[in-house]
């Protein structure tokens, strides 16, 4: 039966003042009279969300009717930020809905500022997660993002009054206009029990899993809207539910009390998101939440596909699967499981099916990042499954035996099993095994992916092995972010470039022109102005705005380096003290660190201490600035980047995978100080060597440093700017309470440092000193950022989608209407 043609809703300031003030009424139930910001808040949310829905709802009725292949993201972290303003934008309603609101009395830009950031990820993996599903959806790709709703997302971060204290997230607190609950679709999900074995009179061998521990796992809904197009996708977030039927021990035992907790306990797997990024976390939790989304993502992916018609021969025509990271790859055993126990196929015909369906992208070499599992653990958890993983271990192995011979050491590096300290799980081995591709996130990255962490595989099959180069999307990191660029660009280029970011090169023959420059001064003026209120707002702190601003945000990492960034600050400091005219400028840090990472802990506290000190000495005045904007986010991030002339990427060569930051940054108009690491690679090839400071060791000189073995001390030979800084740390002039950690960092520098800081330092200081030469020239310094904005079109994520449809998916957009 074809369903009735949905009536669109019209989409002009009367029909969006309508909508605003029904919904008012009907769904938040406030007399408008009455209404809080965020009643409106609310109000325009639902108003704009029964749009996007009708979008649903045709998009979805015409890629059933189409034969069009899907392409599912399985990821663990969704760093989604605000959705109104996106939503409005790609909706194509914002003008008209901020005029009605003005109609109403109700002013725009204060009612998007009560929304709560969706800070359902820690960093880069998750916010390339949402830049993907909204290109995915404005390029009109059947693309569908599954994860988890945790009810509390990326802790609050708070500086008490220097150290990082973390605030739980529970940004469902007043309930969520974005979503759908979709009580129907519910799925039971096991753990722990045990599998029983039935032998079949034709001599198979049937095996079912039973017993243990069930929870459900409810979808919620999140409609992804393209821009310009009618598209409208969907990302469906798992809640955990507990099952109606009580544990009868328990209730028995007349302990009712008792017995409910234990069921709302069974809740706990999508509580809260894990806010490590960089370490494996290994605890049973975050096993059972992995598990616990993959299990209820294929089962509906598998559903929707029979639902469809479909046959499970069908599969790797209509279905692709993309592993964000490790943190899904237990899929690959979970498919295998369904095909099999569920459905009945032999071994052989499911593994065929598995590898064409799943692709994995890895996203760091960190050792300590890629997830491994204890074999006992795995084999409580999730028996099944571990059955399953040795099996595809023996038929995997068996296959090198037979291409290598004898070469046990390589059976023991490829196995998914590691033998060494208590029997491990290789998650990345899994993946990589179960998958038909397999991509690092920049050209380095996969090179390195190749000779170092996969070697053994690449030698395999080195066809399996593709890179694809992260990006950002335009619309929230250009359109939204920096409205004045964006109208200043549409001036000198028209709009096109914000559907096909390589039409940025149009801006190539202006990037000279004064009366451009101006404009572009302008701009950049107008949003470090923006950026000093948010910096007065929370920090209390006064910058200027006439002077360079410096800035590094990022997760804190040591090997991202922001103590690189600390030390040229004391120099800096210190030169102005001495009475050098040092070029005046604010720099700006922002970024979380994983609650259990001390070291990081101690560079946000020592960064907070040093910045107290410089901003209230009164030699220094207004000539240097040091801000550490706390709690930053995605809605953060919009207000910085715009601001920045100086993009901070200073990471240890060979460490950062990619970045997605530095390209942000150079969009909107920032030049880069780099290391040659991850896309900072790329990105240098694109603007060109003189639109770029780069410096510092290669990730092949970190190698041959590394394996010289110096002591970290010893760079500071001949070096007095440099040893001063490390001393003053050390000996705790900028602390008045806790010398320990600080003189505890200045060892840590001065005999360990294991991501050479002060080795790479002499090069960083003379790239900053490079950069500020260029800066004292407002024109060439225009030129060069003007010819970053023209140059930097390849680093959008739509060229990353279509790379990952090409490469990868074999998919096809299926647009629901032509592009406005
Ligand atoms: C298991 C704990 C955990 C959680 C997240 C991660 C992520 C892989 C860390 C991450 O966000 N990596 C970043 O991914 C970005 C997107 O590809 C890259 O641009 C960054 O270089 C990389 O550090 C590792 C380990």
């Amino acid at each position: 039966t074809t369903a009735p043609p949905l009536s669109p809703l019209p989409h002009d300031t009367e029909g969006l003042k309508q909508s605003i003030r029904d919904a008012m009424v009907r769904f938040v139930g406030k007399d408008p009279k009455q209404a809080t910001q965020r009643d409106w808040l609310d109000a325009t949310s639902f108003a704009v969300r029964e749009r996007m829905i009708e979008r649903r709802l045709l998009t979805r009725r015409q890629f059933d009717a189409e034969d069009v292949k899907r392409v599912y993201y399985l990821s663990m972290e969704y760093l989604i930020g605000r959705m109104l303003e996106a939503n409005l934008r790609n909706t194509g309603i914002l003008d008209e809905t901020r005029e009605a609101l003005a109609q109403l009395g109700q002013d725009y830009d204060e009612i998007v500022a009560w929304e709560d950031d969706a800070a359902l990820g820690n960093g880069g993996l998750g916010r390339l997660a949402a830049c993907i599903l909204e290109s995915l959806a404005t390029q009109g790709y059947p693309g569908f993002g599954y994860g988890i709703r945790y009810e509390y997302g990326m802790f609050r971060q708070q500086f008490e009054p220097y150290r990082q204290v973390e605030h739980p997230d529970n940004w469902l607190r007043y309930g969520n206009p974005w979503e759908f609950p979709r009580a129907e679709r519910k799925y039971p999900i096991r753990f722990y029990g045990e599998v029983v074995e039935h032998h079949r009179n034709d001599g198979s061998v049937h095996y079912s899993w039973e017993d243990g521990e069930q929870i459900l796992a409810m979808a919620y809904d999140y409609p992804t809207a393209g821009y310009g197009r009618r598209n409208v996708n969907n990302l469906r977030l798992w809640g955990a539910k507990a099952t109606r039927d009580f544990d009868l021990r328990y209730f028995n035992e007349g302990d009712y009390i008792r017995a409910v907790a234990d069921k709302s306990q069974s809740e706990s797997i999508s509580m809260v998101l894990y806010p490590n990024d960089a370490t494996a976390i290994g605890k049973e939790l975050r096993l059972k939440q992995e598990y616990f989304f993959v299990a209820a993502s294929l089962h509906d992916i598998l559903d929707r596909h029979t639902e469809l018609g479909y046959t499970l021969d069908d599969l790797p025509h209509q279905v692709a699967i993309q592993l964000n990271d490790t943190h899904p790859a237990i899929a690959v055993a979970e498919l295998m499981r369904l095909l099999m126990d569920r459905h009945g196929l032999h071994w052989a015909r499911a593994w065929e099916l598995c590898r064409q369906v799943f692709a994995y992208t890895n996203h760091t070499l960190m050792p300590e990042a890629l997830e491994t599992w204890p074999v006992d653990l795995m084999t409580r958890v999730l028996p099944r499954h571990m059955q399953i993983i040795y099996r595809i271990n023996h038929e995997f192995l068996e296959m090198v035996r037979r291409r290598f011979p004898g070469d046990e050491e390589r059976l023991k590096r490829l196995s998914l099993i590691d033998e060494e300290g208590g029997r491990n799980v290789r998650m990345a081995h899994l993946a990589v095994v179960g998958s038909h591709q397999i991509n690092g996130v920049a050209a380095l990255h996969t090179e390195l992916l190749k000779q170092t962490l996969f070697a053994d595989f690449y030698q395999l099959w080195p066809e399996r092995f593709v890179n694809v180069t992260n990006g950002v999307t335009p619309r929230l990191w250009m359109i939204q972010a920096n409205p004045e660029l964006t109208e200043f660009l549409g001036e000198k280029i028209g709009h096109d470039w914000q559907y096909d970011l390589e039409r940025l090169r149009a801006l190539e023959p202006w990037v000279a022109d004064p009366e451009l420059q101006q404009k572009f001064q302008q701009v950049k003026r107008k949003n470090k102005e923006r950026l000093a209120t948010l910096v007065r707002e929370r920090t209390g702190i006064r910058i200027r705005t006439d002077v360079l601003f410096d800035v590094q945000i990022k997760r804190i990492h040591e090997y991202k380096r922001q103590l690189l960034k600390l030390l040229h600050v004391i120099e800096l400091y210190n030169r102005i003290r001495d009475g050098e005219n040092v070029p005046p400028r604010v720099v700006i840090f922002g970024g979380k660190a994983a609650p259990g990472y001390q070291r990081a802990k101690d560079i946000i506290q020592v960064i907070n201490e040093v910045a107290d000190v410089i901003n209230h000495d009164p030699q220094v005045g207004d000539r240097l600035k040091c801000v550490f904007i706390p709690n930053y986010e995605v809605s953060a991030a919009t207000v910085i980047i715009p601001a920045a002339d100086l993009s901070e990427q200073i990471s240890t060569a060979g460490f950062e995978a990619s970045g997605t930051g530095n390209m942000k940054l150079a969009l909107n108009g920032a030049l880069t100080v780099g290391t040659l690491d991850g896309a900072n690679i790329e990105i240098r090839d694109a603007v060109g060597e003189d639109n770029i400071f780069i410096f510092g060791m290669t990730e092949s000189e970190v190698v041959a440093h590394r394996a010289r073995g110096e002591v970290p001390e010893a760079m500071l030979a001949g070096r007095p700017a440099l040893s001063r800084t490390v001393e003053m740390i050390e000996q705790g002039y900028f602390t008045c309470d806790d010398n320990a950690t600080h003189a505890e960092l200045g060892h840590y520098l001065r005999h360990q440092d294991p991501f050479f800081v002060l080795a790479d330092y002499p090069a960083y200081r003379e790239a900053c000193e490079r950069a500020d030469a260029l800066y004292a020239q407002p024109e060439c310094w225009n030129t060069a950022a003007l010819t970053n904005i023209a140059r930097m079109g390849y680093f959008s994520i739509d060229r990353t989608v279509r790379d990952y449809a090409e490469k990868i998916w074999d998919a096809t957009p299926e647009p629901v209407a032509p592009k406005r």
